[in-house]
Protein backbone atom coordinates (compact mmCIF):
# COMPACT_ATOMS: atom_id res chain seq x y z
CA UNK A 1 0.00 0.00 0.00
CA UNK A 2 1.37 3.84 -0.55
CA UNK A 3 0.50 6.55 1.28
CA UNK A 4 0.35 10.12 0.02
CA UNK A 5 0.86 13.37 1.90
CA UNK A 6 -1.88 15.65 1.13
CA UNK A 7 -2.67 18.96 3.04
CA UNK A 8 -6.32 20.27 2.85
CA UNK A 9 -5.25 23.64 3.24
CA UNK A 10 -6.38 26.91 0.25
CA UNK A 11 -5.14 25.81 -3.09
CA UNK A 12 -2.60 23.19 -2.79
CA UNK A 13 -0.87 20.87 -4.90
CA UNK A 14 0.73 17.56 -3.23
CA UNK A 15 4.17 17.16 -2.52
CA UNK A 16 6.04 15.95 -5.67
CA UNK A 17 7.34 12.96 -4.34
CA UNK A 18 4.47 11.39 -3.47
CA UNK A 19 3.39 10.98 -6.57
CA UNK A 20 4.42 9.53 -10.06
CA UNK A 21 6.09 12.41 -12.35
CA UNK A 22 3.84 12.08 -14.86
CA UNK A 23 0.54 12.29 -12.54
CA UNK A 24 -1.14 15.20 -11.30
CA UNK A 25 -3.42 16.46 -9.05
CA UNK A 26 -4.79 19.59 -8.06
CA UNK A 27 -7.24 20.77 -5.69
CA UNK A 28 -8.61 24.14 -6.72
CA UNK A 29 -10.96 26.34 -4.88
CA UNK A 30 -14.42 26.48 -6.44
CA UNK A 31 -15.90 28.10 -3.30
CA UNK A 32 -13.35 28.96 -1.06
CA UNK A 33 -15.17 30.66 1.32
CA UNK A 34 -16.87 27.24 2.14
CA UNK A 35 -13.77 25.02 2.11
CA UNK A 36 -15.37 23.59 -1.61
CA UNK A 37 -12.69 22.42 -3.34
CA UNK A 38 -12.78 20.51 -6.63
CA UNK A 39 -10.59 17.67 -7.34
CA UNK A 40 -9.03 17.02 -11.14
CA UNK A 41 -7.16 14.36 -11.58
CA UNK A 42 -5.53 13.14 -14.59
CA UNK A 43 -2.73 10.54 -15.36
CA UNK A 44 -2.48 6.44 -14.12
CA UNK A 45 -0.09 4.81 -13.64
CA UNK A 46 0.16 3.50 -10.05
CA UNK A 47 -2.71 1.92 -8.25
CA UNK A 48 -2.29 4.85 -5.43
CA UNK A 49 -3.19 7.20 -8.99
CA UNK A 50 -6.20 4.68 -9.51
CA UNK A 51 -7.34 4.58 -6.08
CA UNK A 52 -7.37 8.42 -5.99
CA UNK A 53 -9.21 8.78 -8.99
CA UNK A 54 -12.03 7.16 -7.68
CA UNK A 55 -11.81 8.86 -4.93
CA UNK A 56 -11.93 12.18 -6.31
CA UNK A 57 -12.64 12.37 -10.35
CA UNK A 58 -14.02 15.67 -11.14
CA UNK A 59 -16.17 15.73 -7.71
CA UNK A 60 -16.42 18.52 -5.43
CA UNK A 61 -15.74 17.72 -2.18
CA UNK A 62 -16.65 19.66 1.14
CA UNK A 63 -13.77 19.89 3.28
CA UNK A 64 -14.69 19.44 7.06
CA UNK A 65 -10.89 19.37 8.28
CA UNK A 66 -8.36 21.32 7.65
CA UNK A 67 -4.53 20.58 7.32
CA UNK A 68 -2.74 17.54 8.05
CA UNK A 69 -1.03 14.28 6.65
CA UNK A 70 -3.71 12.07 5.76
CA UNK A 71 -2.74 8.38 4.24
CA UNK A 72 -5.32 8.18 1.01
CA UNK A 73 -5.90 4.45 0.43
CA UNK A 74 -9.69 4.14 -0.24
CA UNK A 75 -12.96 6.49 -0.40
CA UNK A 76 -13.67 5.71 3.04
CA UNK A 77 -10.09 6.47 4.17
CA UNK A 78 -10.82 10.35 2.05
CA UNK A 79 -13.99 10.37 3.85
CA UNK A 80 -12.40 10.01 7.54
CA UNK A 81 -10.21 12.44 6.44
CA UNK A 82 -12.89 14.70 6.35
CA UNK A 83 -13.81 14.89 3.05
CA UNK A 84 -17.52 14.68 2.35
CA UNK A 85 -18.46 13.92 -1.00
CA UNK A 86 -20.99 17.50 -1.38
CA UNK A 87 -24.23 16.81 -0.81
CA UNK A 88 -25.69 18.87 -4.07
CA UNK A 89 -23.50 16.32 -6.32
CA UNK A 90 -25.10 13.99 -8.63
CA UNK A 91 -23.72 10.43 -8.24
CA UNK A 92 -24.62 8.34 -11.05
CA UNK A 93 -26.34 7.50 -14.10
CA UNK A 94 -28.94 4.90 -14.72
CA UNK A 95 -30.33 4.08 -17.91
CA UNK A 96 -33.18 1.75 -18.63
CA UNK A 97 -34.01 0.69 -21.85
CA UNK A 98 -36.93 -0.43 -23.93
CA UNK A 99 -37.81 -3.15 -21.94
CA UNK A 100 -37.74 -1.58 -18.86
CA UNK A 101 -40.15 0.62 -19.49
CA UNK A 102 -42.11 -1.37 -21.87
CA UNK A 103 -45.83 -0.07 -19.95
CA UNK A 104 -46.45 1.59 -17.10
CA UNK A 105 -46.23 -1.47 -14.24
CA UNK A 106 -42.77 -1.72 -15.57
CA UNK A 107 -42.50 2.62 -15.15
CA UNK A 108 -43.98 2.18 -11.59
CA UNK A 109 -41.27 -0.69 -10.55
CA UNK A 110 -38.19 1.27 -12.19
CA UNK A 111 -39.24 4.59 -10.32
CA UNK A 112 -39.94 2.33 -7.15
CA UNK A 113 -36.05 0.70 -8.38
CA UNK A 114 -35.09 4.22 -8.59
CA UNK A 115 -36.10 5.33 -4.76
CA UNK A 116 -34.63 2.36 -3.22
CA UNK A 117 -31.61 3.90 -3.46
CA UNK A 118 -31.66 6.57 -1.30
CA UNK A 119 -28.35 7.05 -1.06
CA UNK A 120 -27.83 7.88 -5.06
CA UNK A 121 -28.68 11.16 -6.67
CA UNK A 122 -28.63 9.70 -10.47
CA UNK A 123 -28.93 10.94 -13.59
CA UNK A 124 -31.70 9.01 -15.20
CA UNK A 125 -31.88 7.86 -19.06
CA UNK A 126 -34.42 6.62 -20.71
CA UNK A 127 -35.11 4.56 -24.02
CA UNK A 128 -38.58 4.35 -25.61
CA UNK A 129 -40.86 1.99 -24.48
CA UNK A 130 -40.78 -1.35 -25.73
CA UNK A 131 -40.63 -1.92 -29.36
CA UNK A 132 -41.65 2.15 -29.92
CA UNK A 133 -38.05 2.66 -32.06
CA UNK A 134 -39.31 -0.34 -34.53
CA UNK A 135 -43.26 0.49 -34.88
CA UNK A 136 -42.18 3.92 -35.44
CA UNK A 137 -39.81 2.81 -38.68
CA UNK A 138 -42.97 0.85 -39.58
CA UNK A 139 -45.00 3.91 -39.57
CA UNK A 140 -42.60 5.57 -41.64
CA UNK A 141 -42.05 3.03 -44.13
CA UNK A 142 -46.30 2.73 -44.55
CA UNK A 143 -46.35 6.45 -44.80
CA UNK A 144 -44.00 6.68 -48.12
CA UNK A 145 -46.94 4.75 -49.54
CA UNK A 146 -50.35 4.80 -47.89
CA UNK A 147 -51.21 8.29 -49.38
CA UNK A 148 -51.63 11.54 -46.88
CA UNK A 149 -55.45 10.60 -45.95
CA UNK A 150 -54.75 7.23 -44.77
CA UNK A 151 -51.84 7.92 -42.48
CA UNK A 152 -54.15 8.36 -39.46
CA UNK A 153 -55.24 4.15 -40.22
CA UNK A 154 -51.30 3.42 -40.18
CA UNK A 155 -51.66 0.53 -37.52
CA UNK A 156 -48.25 1.24 -36.00
CA UNK A 157 -49.42 5.21 -35.53
CA UNK A 158 -52.67 4.11 -33.57
CA UNK A 159 -50.69 1.41 -31.38
CA UNK A 160 -48.08 4.08 -30.49
CA UNK A 161 -50.91 7.32 -29.68
CA UNK A 162 -52.95 4.14 -27.95
CA UNK A 163 -49.63 2.91 -25.87
CA UNK A 164 -48.52 6.50 -24.53
CA UNK A 165 -52.25 7.85 -23.71
CA UNK A 166 -52.71 4.74 -21.52
CA UNK A 167 -49.71 4.70 -20.10
CA UNK A 168 -50.02 8.34 -18.85
CA UNK A 169 -53.82 7.46 -17.86
CA UNK A 170 -52.61 4.26 -15.93
CA UNK A 171 -50.13 6.03 -14.47
CA UNK A 172 -52.24 8.83 -13.49
CA UNK A 173 -50.60 12.01 -15.23
CA UNK A 174 -52.40 14.39 -17.48
CA UNK A 175 -52.14 13.31 -21.20
CA UNK A 176 -51.69 16.74 -22.06
CA UNK A 177 -47.74 16.36 -21.40
CA UNK A 178 -47.97 13.96 -24.77
CA UNK A 179 -50.23 15.43 -26.68
CA UNK A 180 -48.23 18.45 -28.50
CA UNK A 181 -46.01 15.70 -29.70
CA UNK A 182 -48.22 12.68 -30.87
CA UNK A 183 -50.20 15.86 -32.99
CA UNK A 184 -46.07 16.51 -34.40
CA UNK A 185 -45.41 12.79 -34.89
CA UNK A 186 -49.11 12.82 -36.82
CA UNK A 187 -48.36 15.78 -39.12
CA UNK A 188 -44.65 14.84 -39.40
CA UNK A 189 -45.86 11.22 -40.99
CA UNK A 190 -48.84 13.28 -43.29
CA UNK A 191 -45.11 15.21 -44.40
CA UNK A 192 -43.34 11.46 -44.99
CA UNK A 193 -46.60 10.70 -47.11
CA UNK A 194 -46.83 13.61 -49.21
CA UNK A 195 -42.98 13.97 -49.77
CA UNK A 196 -43.33 9.81 -50.76
CA UNK A 197 -40.14 9.59 -49.54
CA UNK A 198 -38.48 9.00 -45.88
CA UNK A 199 -34.57 10.12 -45.73
CA UNK A 200 -32.47 9.11 -43.08
CA UNK A 201 -32.49 12.75 -41.56
CA UNK A 202 -36.41 12.47 -41.43
CA UNK A 203 -35.86 8.77 -40.10
CA UNK A 204 -34.13 10.43 -36.88
CA UNK A 205 -36.53 12.90 -36.05
CA UNK A 206 -39.55 10.37 -36.57
CA UNK A 207 -37.74 7.65 -34.09
CA UNK A 208 -37.16 10.26 -31.43
CA UNK A 209 -40.55 10.94 -30.54
CA UNK A 210 -40.32 7.79 -28.53
CA UNK A 211 -37.76 8.81 -26.02
CA UNK A 212 -39.44 12.00 -26.18
CA UNK A 213 -42.75 10.87 -25.20
CA UNK A 214 -41.49 8.46 -22.71
CA UNK A 215 -38.67 10.69 -20.86
CA UNK A 216 -41.84 13.22 -20.38
CA UNK A 217 -44.30 10.73 -18.85
CA UNK A 218 -41.80 9.41 -16.89
CA UNK A 219 -40.75 12.89 -15.48
CA UNK A 220 -44.47 13.54 -14.59
CA UNK A 221 -45.26 10.30 -13.18
CA UNK A 222 -42.10 11.33 -10.69
CA UNK A 223 -43.27 14.28 -9.91
CA UNK A 224 -46.54 12.98 -9.47
CA UNK A 225 -45.33 10.42 -6.66
CA UNK A 226 -43.66 13.52 -4.67
CA UNK A 227 -39.95 13.02 -6.52
CA UNK A 228 -39.09 15.91 -7.98
CA UNK A 229 -37.45 15.66 -11.77
CA UNK A 230 -36.87 17.09 -14.90
CA UNK A 231 -37.39 16.03 -17.95
CA UNK A 232 -34.19 17.18 -20.69
CA UNK A 233 -34.58 16.05 -24.48
CA UNK A 234 -30.52 15.38 -25.34
CA UNK A 235 -30.62 17.16 -28.32
CA UNK A 236 -31.39 20.38 -26.32
CA UNK A 237 -28.63 20.19 -23.42
CA UNK A 238 -25.62 19.74 -25.39
CA UNK A 239 -25.55 16.48 -27.03
CA UNK A 240 -23.67 17.58 -30.71
CA UNK A 241 -23.03 14.88 -33.15
CA UNK A 242 -22.36 14.14 -36.31
CA UNK A 243 -24.12 14.97 -39.02
CA UNK A 244 -24.29 10.77 -39.79
CA UNK A 245 -28.22 10.63 -39.66
CA UNK A 246 -29.14 7.12 -38.28
CA UNK A 247 -25.76 6.30 -36.67
CA UNK A 248 -23.75 9.78 -35.52
CA UNK A 249 -21.23 9.84 -33.34
CA UNK A 250 -20.72 11.97 -30.06
CA UNK A 251 -18.35 15.54 -30.03
CA UNK A 252 -15.86 16.15 -27.69
CA UNK A 253 -18.04 19.48 -27.33
CA UNK A 254 -20.55 17.38 -25.93
CA UNK A 255 -18.94 16.36 -22.43
CA UNK A 256 -18.37 20.21 -21.28
CA UNK A 257 -21.84 21.16 -22.19
CA UNK A 258 -24.24 17.98 -20.73
CA UNK A 259 -22.14 18.72 -17.47
CA UNK A 260 -22.36 22.44 -17.47
CA UNK A 261 -26.26 22.13 -18.02
CA UNK A 262 -27.21 19.26 -15.73
CA UNK A 263 -24.76 20.75 -12.70
CA UNK A 264 -26.47 24.22 -13.18
CA UNK A 265 -29.64 22.98 -12.89
CA UNK A 266 -29.18 20.67 -10.09
CA UNK A 267 -27.13 23.42 -8.07
CA UNK A 268 -29.78 25.96 -8.29
CA UNK A 269 -32.70 23.64 -8.82
CA UNK A 270 -32.47 20.00 -7.75
CA UNK A 271 -34.69 17.86 -9.55
CA UNK A 272 -33.99 14.22 -11.03
CA UNK A 273 -32.57 14.43 -14.56
CA UNK A 274 -34.45 12.10 -16.76
CA UNK A 275 -32.74 12.30 -20.51
CA UNK A 276 -33.57 11.27 -23.65
CA UNK A 277 -31.27 8.16 -24.59
CA UNK A 278 -30.41 7.34 -28.32
CA UNK A 279 -30.59 11.24 -29.18
CA UNK A 280 -28.61 14.27 -30.13
CA UNK A 281 -27.96 17.39 -32.52
CA UNK A 282 -25.69 17.38 -35.72
CA UNK A 283 -23.50 19.53 -35.46
CA UNK A 284 -23.81 21.33 -39.12
CA UNK A 285 -27.31 20.47 -39.49
CA UNK A 286 -29.04 21.18 -36.48
CA UNK A 287 -31.55 18.64 -37.20
CA UNK A 288 -31.89 15.67 -34.64
CA UNK A 289 -29.61 12.54 -34.74
CA UNK A 290 -29.58 9.25 -33.32
CA UNK A 291 -26.66 7.51 -32.10
CA UNK A 292 -27.25 3.87 -33.75
CA UNK A 293 -29.75 1.46 -32.72
CA UNK A 294 -29.40 0.80 -28.93
CA UNK A 295 -27.82 3.83 -28.96
CA UNK A 296 -29.35 4.75 -24.99
CA UNK A 297 -26.22 2.92 -23.77
CA UNK A 298 -24.04 5.44 -25.23
CA UNK A 299 -26.34 8.51 -24.03
CA UNK A 300 -25.64 7.00 -20.57
CA UNK A 301 -22.07 6.52 -20.48
CA UNK A 302 -21.36 9.95 -21.92
CA UNK A 303 -22.55 11.49 -19.14
CA UNK A 304 -20.96 9.75 -16.95
CA UNK A 305 -17.95 10.86 -17.94
CA UNK A 306 -18.90 14.46 -18.76
CA UNK A 307 -19.84 14.49 -14.62
CA UNK A 308 -17.35 11.99 -14.16
CA UNK A 309 -19.50 9.67 -11.73
CA UNK A 310 -19.20 7.66 -9.88
CA UNK A 311 -20.77 4.57 -11.26
CA UNK A 312 -22.79 3.88 -14.87
CA UNK A 313 -25.84 1.17 -14.66
CA UNK A 314 -27.45 0.17 -17.63
CA UNK A 315 -30.67 -1.67 -16.32
CA UNK A 316 -31.64 -4.30 -19.12
CA UNK A 317 -34.01 -7.75 -18.91
CA UNK A 318 -31.32 -10.40 -18.66
CA UNK A 319 -29.18 -10.62 -15.65
CA UNK A 320 -25.95 -8.93 -16.90
CA UNK A 321 -23.80 -9.70 -20.22
CA UNK A 322 -24.42 -12.81 -20.58
CA UNK A 323 -22.08 -16.34 -22.06
CA UNK A 324 -23.86 -15.83 -25.06
CA UNK A 325 -26.70 -14.77 -26.16
CA UNK A 326 -29.69 -16.30 -24.69
CA UNK A 327 -31.99 -16.01 -27.67
CA UNK A 328 -29.29 -18.92 -29.52
CA UNK A 329 -28.53 -20.73 -26.21
CA UNK A 330 -30.46 -20.35 -23.27
CA UNK A 331 -28.23 -22.25 -21.03
CA UNK A 332 -26.33 -18.83 -20.88
CA UNK A 333 -25.19 -17.51 -17.68
CA UNK A 334 -23.84 -14.04 -16.54
CA UNK A 335 -20.79 -13.32 -17.13
CA UNK A 336 -19.44 -11.51 -13.10
CA UNK A 337 -16.78 -9.24 -14.35
CA UNK A 338 -15.27 -7.68 -17.83
CA UNK A 339 -12.37 -5.45 -18.93
CA UNK A 340 -14.01 -2.34 -20.73
CA UNK A 341 -12.08 -3.76 -23.88
CA UNK A 342 -13.99 -7.16 -23.44
CA UNK A 343 -17.38 -5.87 -23.14
CA UNK A 344 -15.84 -2.89 -26.22
CA UNK A 345 -15.05 -6.29 -28.32
CA UNK A 346 -18.42 -8.06 -27.42
CA UNK A 347 -20.50 -5.54 -28.42
CA UNK A 348 -18.42 -4.56 -31.91
CA UNK A 349 -18.75 -8.40 -32.64
CA UNK A 350 -22.29 -8.10 -32.05
CA UNK A 351 -24.05 -8.78 -28.58
CA UNK A 352 -27.08 -6.89 -28.90
CA UNK A 353 -26.93 -6.53 -24.64
CA UNK A 354 -24.33 -3.35 -25.21
CA UNK A 355 -24.12 -0.54 -27.89
CA UNK A 356 -20.69 -1.09 -29.70
CA UNK A 357 -19.46 2.48 -28.42
CA UNK A 358 -21.15 2.95 -25.29
CA UNK A 359 -17.70 1.11 -23.83
CA UNK A 360 -15.48 4.58 -25.02
CA UNK A 361 -16.43 7.27 -22.86
CA UNK A 362 -16.49 4.90 -19.60
CA UNK A 363 -12.90 3.42 -20.44
CA UNK A 364 -11.67 7.41 -21.14
CA UNK A 365 -13.33 8.34 -17.21
CA UNK A 366 -12.17 5.33 -16.20
CA UNK A 367 -16.01 4.98 -14.46
CA UNK A 368 -17.46 1.56 -13.56
CA UNK A 369 -20.33 0.35 -15.71
CA UNK A 370 -22.66 -1.88 -14.01
CA UNK A 371 -25.16 -4.06 -16.20
CA UNK A 372 -28.00 -5.03 -14.28
CA UNK A 373 -31.75 -6.78 -14.73
CA UNK A 374 -34.85 -4.36 -13.70
CA UNK A 375 -36.50 -7.63 -14.04
CA UNK A 376 -34.84 -9.13 -11.41
CA UNK A 377 -32.44 -6.21 -8.99
CA UNK A 378 -30.94 -8.60 -6.28
CA UNK A 379 -29.13 -10.70 -9.06
CA UNK A 380 -25.34 -9.33 -8.49
CA UNK A 381 -25.53 -8.46 -12.74
CA UNK A 382 -22.02 -7.69 -14.82
CA UNK A 383 -19.28 -5.37 -13.53
CA UNK A 384 -16.93 -3.70 -16.23
CA UNK A 385 -14.26 -1.97 -15.39
CA UNK A 386 -10.79 -0.94 -16.74
CA UNK A 387 -8.36 -4.11 -15.13
CA UNK A 388 -9.76 -7.37 -13.15
CA UNK A 389 -7.86 -10.59 -12.14
CA UNK A 390 -7.04 -12.45 -15.14
CA UNK A 391 -5.01 -15.21 -14.00
CA UNK A 392 -8.17 -17.75 -13.92
CA UNK A 393 -9.93 -16.70 -16.74
CA UNK A 394 -10.43 -18.03 -19.92
CA UNK A 395 -13.26 -17.57 -21.93
CA UNK A 396 -15.61 -14.99 -20.86
CA UNK A 397 -18.32 -15.16 -23.65
CA UNK A 398 -19.10 -16.01 -27.09
CA UNK A 399 -20.60 -13.84 -29.58
CA UNK A 400 -22.10 -14.50 -32.60
CA UNK A 401 -22.53 -12.25 -36.02
CA UNK A 402 -24.80 -13.70 -38.71
CA UNK A 403 -25.02 -12.65 -42.69
CA UNK A 404 -21.61 -11.71 -43.11
CA UNK A 405 -19.71 -11.23 -46.47
CA UNK A 406 -16.51 -13.04 -46.46
CA UNK A 407 -13.62 -12.09 -49.79
CA UNK A 408 -10.79 -14.33 -49.95
CA UNK A 409 -8.63 -11.98 -52.01
CA UNK A 410 -5.32 -13.50 -53.91
CA UNK A 411 -2.64 -11.51 -55.48
CA UNK A 412 -1.88 -11.64 -59.14
CA UNK A 413 1.15 -10.61 -58.23
CA UNK A 414 0.85 -7.30 -60.29
CA UNK A 415 2.38 -5.44 -57.23
CA UNK A 416 5.20 -5.98 -54.28
CA UNK A 417 3.43 -7.06 -51.47
CA UNK A 418 3.46 -3.48 -49.57
CA UNK A 419 2.01 -2.42 -52.65
CA UNK A 420 -0.77 -5.21 -52.28
CA UNK A 421 -2.05 -4.57 -49.28
CA UNK A 422 -2.29 -0.76 -49.46
CA UNK A 423 -4.21 -1.03 -52.79
CA UNK A 424 -6.42 -3.78 -51.28
CA UNK A 425 -7.42 -1.25 -47.97
CA UNK A 426 -7.16 1.92 -50.41
CA UNK A 427 -10.24 0.45 -52.39
CA UNK A 428 -12.47 -0.42 -49.35
CA UNK A 429 -11.22 2.96 -47.85
CA UNK A 430 -12.01 5.02 -51.44
CA UNK A 431 -15.70 2.97 -51.43
CA UNK A 432 -16.46 3.92 -47.72
CA UNK A 433 -16.42 0.39 -46.67
CA UNK A 434 -15.91 -1.01 -43.33
CA UNK A 435 -13.67 -4.35 -43.22
CA UNK A 436 -14.16 -6.55 -39.96
CA UNK A 437 -12.29 -9.44 -39.53
CA UNK A 438 -8.66 -9.52 -41.78
CA UNK A 439 -6.14 -12.44 -41.89
CA UNK A 440 -2.93 -12.15 -44.29
CA UNK A 441 -0.35 -13.94 -46.03
CA UNK A 442 2.48 -12.42 -48.23
CA UNK A 443 0.13 -12.75 -51.18
CA UNK A 444 -3.40 -13.12 -49.94
CA UNK A 445 -6.05 -11.44 -47.78
CA UNK A 446 -9.39 -13.05 -46.31
CA UNK A 447 -11.75 -10.43 -44.71
CA UNK A 448 -14.86 -9.54 -43.85
CA UNK A 449 -17.23 -6.82 -44.11
CA UNK A 450 -18.95 -5.35 -41.43
CA UNK A 451 -22.60 -5.94 -42.42
CA UNK A 452 -23.68 -3.12 -40.05
CA UNK A 453 -22.21 -0.83 -42.38
CA UNK A 454 -22.93 -2.23 -45.32
CA UNK A 455 -26.54 -3.33 -44.76
CA UNK A 456 -27.52 0.29 -43.95
CA UNK A 457 -27.07 1.68 -47.45
CA UNK A 458 -29.51 0.52 -50.25
CA UNK A 459 -26.82 -0.26 -53.09
CA UNK A 460 -25.83 -3.49 -51.13
CA UNK A 461 -25.51 -5.80 -54.49
CA UNK A 462 -24.23 -2.93 -56.51
CA UNK A 463 -21.70 -1.86 -54.03
CA UNK A 464 -20.34 -5.35 -53.53
CA UNK A 465 -20.15 -5.69 -57.35
CA UNK A 466 -18.02 -2.53 -57.62
CA UNK A 467 -15.57 -3.84 -54.56
CA UNK A 468 -15.10 -7.26 -56.80
CA UNK A 469 -14.41 -5.10 -60.03
CA UNK A 470 -11.99 -2.77 -58.19
CA UNK A 471 -10.33 -5.81 -56.68
CA UNK A 472 -10.14 -7.81 -59.72
CA UNK A 473 -7.85 -5.45 -61.50
CA UNK A 474 -4.75 -6.67 -58.80
CA UNK A 475 -6.33 -9.71 -57.79
CA UNK A 476 -8.45 -13.12 -58.12
CA UNK A 477 -11.09 -12.14 -55.68
CA UNK A 478 -13.51 -14.86 -54.08
CA UNK A 479 -16.91 -13.12 -52.34
CA UNK A 480 -18.47 -15.71 -50.12
CA UNK A 481 -21.95 -14.63 -48.54
CA UNK A 482 -23.97 -15.64 -45.43
CA UNK A 483 -20.72 -16.57 -43.30
CA UNK A 484 -20.68 -15.70 -39.26
CA UNK A 485 -18.24 -14.78 -37.24
CA UNK A 486 -17.87 -16.32 -33.91
CA UNK A 487 -15.90 -14.20 -31.33
CA UNK A 488 -14.53 -16.03 -28.76
CA UNK A 489 -14.23 -13.23 -26.33
CA UNK A 490 -11.47 -14.08 -23.07
CA UNK A 491 -7.78 -14.35 -21.96
CA UNK A 492 -5.97 -14.43 -25.50
CA UNK A 493 -3.07 -14.95 -23.21
CA UNK A 494 -4.40 -18.74 -23.03
CA UNK A 495 -4.83 -18.67 -26.95
CA UNK A 496 -3.15 -22.09 -27.42
CA UNK A 497 -5.99 -23.87 -25.04
CA UNK A 498 -8.92 -21.71 -26.16
CA UNK A 499 -8.09 -22.17 -29.79
CA UNK A 500 -7.18 -26.42 -29.11
CA UNK A 501 -10.32 -26.64 -27.34
CA UNK A 502 -12.42 -24.63 -30.09
CA UNK A 503 -10.98 -26.84 -32.84
CA UNK A 504 -11.81 -29.60 -30.88
CA UNK A 505 -15.33 -28.81 -30.65
CA UNK A 506 -15.64 -27.90 -34.06
CA UNK A 507 -14.04 -30.84 -35.72
CA UNK A 508 -16.36 -33.68 -33.73
CA UNK A 509 -19.35 -31.43 -34.99
CA UNK A 510 -18.17 -31.62 -38.34
CA UNK A 511 -17.82 -27.64 -38.71
CA UNK A 512 -14.93 -26.47 -41.37
CA UNK A 513 -13.57 -23.42 -40.32
CA UNK A 514 -12.81 -20.87 -43.17
CA UNK A 515 -10.79 -18.63 -41.96
CA UNK A 516 -9.35 -17.33 -38.27
CA UNK A 517 -8.11 -14.05 -36.59
CA UNK A 518 -7.00 -13.16 -33.15
CA UNK A 519 -7.14 -9.41 -33.10
CA UNK A 520 -4.39 -6.95 -31.62
CA UNK A 521 -6.88 -6.33 -28.84
CA UNK A 522 -5.82 -9.46 -27.33
CA UNK A 523 -9.11 -10.14 -25.94
CA UNK A 524 -10.74 -11.69 -29.31
CA UNK A 525 -10.16 -14.92 -31.49
CA UNK A 526 -12.66 -14.94 -34.63
CA UNK A 527 -13.97 -18.08 -36.17
CA UNK A 528 -15.77 -17.86 -39.73
CA UNK A 529 -17.74 -20.10 -40.42
CA UNK A 530 -21.00 -20.74 -42.39
CA UNK A 531 -24.27 -19.20 -41.60
CA UNK A 532 -26.06 -22.57 -41.29
CA UNK A 533 -23.72 -24.21 -38.86
CA UNK A 534 -23.11 -20.86 -37.00
CA UNK A 535 -25.41 -21.73 -33.80
CA UNK A 536 -24.85 -25.24 -33.38
CA UNK A 537 -21.35 -24.20 -33.18
CA UNK A 538 -22.14 -21.47 -30.67
CA UNK A 539 -24.07 -23.88 -28.56
CA UNK A 540 -21.36 -26.98 -28.84
CA UNK A 541 -18.48 -24.28 -27.60
CA UNK A 542 -20.27 -23.06 -24.75
CA UNK A 543 -21.18 -26.23 -23.75
CA UNK A 544 -17.79 -27.20 -23.61
CA UNK A 545 -16.03 -24.17 -22.11
CA UNK A 546 -19.15 -23.22 -19.71
CA UNK A 547 -20.62 -26.31 -18.91
CA UNK A 548 -19.11 -30.05 -17.76
CA UNK A 549 -21.00 -31.86 -20.57
CA UNK A 550 -18.29 -32.40 -22.40
CA UNK A 551 -14.58 -32.97 -20.52
CA UNK A 552 -11.55 -29.84 -21.22
CA UNK A 553 -8.60 -30.90 -22.73
CA UNK A 554 -5.34 -29.81 -21.40
CA UNK A 555 -2.09 -28.52 -23.64
CA UNK A 556 -1.75 -32.08 -24.79
CA UNK A 557 -5.08 -32.56 -25.48
CA UNK A 558 -5.96 -34.90 -22.46
CA UNK A 559 -8.75 -34.67 -20.26
CA UNK A 560 -8.67 -32.32 -17.42
CA UNK A 561 -10.90 -30.69 -15.10
CA UNK A 562 -13.16 -27.04 -15.42
CA UNK A 563 -11.64 -23.73 -17.05
CA UNK A 564 -13.71 -21.25 -15.60
N1 LIG B 1 -24.16 -11.90 -24.56
C1 LIG B 1 -25.36 -11.41 -24.23
N2 LIG B 1 -25.64 -11.10 -22.96
C2 LIG B 1 -26.83 -10.61 -22.60
N3 LIG B 1 -27.83 -10.34 -23.46
C3 LIG B 1 -27.62 -10.60 -24.76
C4 LIG B 1 -26.37 -11.15 -25.21
N4 LIG B 1 -26.45 -11.29 -26.55
C5 LIG B 1 -27.66 -10.86 -26.93
N5 LIG B 1 -28.39 -10.44 -25.87
C6 LIG B 1 -29.76 -9.89 -25.91
O1 LIG B 1 -29.71 -8.51 -25.57
C7 LIG B 1 -30.90 -8.16 -24.89
C8 LIG B 1 -30.67 -6.94 -24.04
O2 LIG B 1 -30.26 -5.87 -24.84
P1 LIG B 1 -31.29 -4.74 -25.29
O3 LIG B 1 -32.51 -5.37 -25.87
O4 LIG B 1 -30.60 -3.73 -26.09
O5 LIG B 1 -31.68 -4.18 -23.86
P2 LIG B 1 -32.41 -2.83 -23.50
O6 LIG B 1 -33.37 -2.53 -24.60
O7 LIG B 1 -33.08 -3.16 -22.22
O8 LIG B 1 -31.32 -1.83 -23.37
C9 LIG B 1 -31.25 -9.39 -24.08
O9 LIG B 1 -32.63 -9.48 -23.86
C10 LIG B 1 -30.71 -10.54 -24.93
O10 LIG B 1 -31.75 -11.14 -25.65
N1 LIG C 1 -34.95 3.15 -28.65
C1 LIG C 1 -33.71 3.01 -29.35
C2 LIG C 1 -32.53 3.29 -28.45
C3 LIG C 1 -32.17 2.27 -27.42
O1 LIG C 1 -31.12 2.34 -26.83
O2 LIG C 1 -33.06 1.33 -27.14
P1 LIG C 1 -32.82 0.09 -26.11
O3 LIG C 1 -32.15 0.65 -24.86
O4 LIG C 1 -34.20 -0.42 -25.80
O5 LIG C 1 -31.95 -0.92 -26.77
C4 LIG C 1 -33.62 1.66 -30.04
O6 LIG C 1 -34.57 0.89 -29.97
O7 LIG C 1 -32.63 1.40 -30.69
Amino acid sequence: MMAASLQFSGVKTPPSHSFPKQSSLQFQSALPSQLHFAAFWSANSSNLCRTLRHCCKSRVFKVSCQGGDVDVIERNEIEKAGFREAENQLTCVMKFGGSSVASAERMREVADLILSFPNERPVIVLSAMGKTTNKLLLAGEKAVSCGVTNVDTIEELRFIKELHQRTADELGVDRSIIDGHLAELGQLLKGIAMMKELTLRTKDYLVSFGECLSTRIFAAYLTKIGVKARQYDAFEIGFITTDDFTNADILEVTYPAVAKRLTDDWISDPAIPIVTGFLGKGWRSCAITTLGRGGSDLTATTIGKALGLREIQVWKDVDGVLTCDPNIYPRAEPVPYLTFEEAAELAYFGAQVLHPQSMRPAREGDIPVRVKNSYNPNAPGTLITGNRDMSKAVLTSIVLKRNVTMLDIVSTRMLGQFGFLAKVFSIFEELGISVDVVATSEVSISLTLDPSKLWSRELIQQELDHVVEELEKIAVVNLLQRRSIISLIGNVQRSSLILEKAFHVLRTNGVNVQMISQGASKVNISLIVHDNEAEQCVRALHSSFFENDLPELDQCGCANGSAN
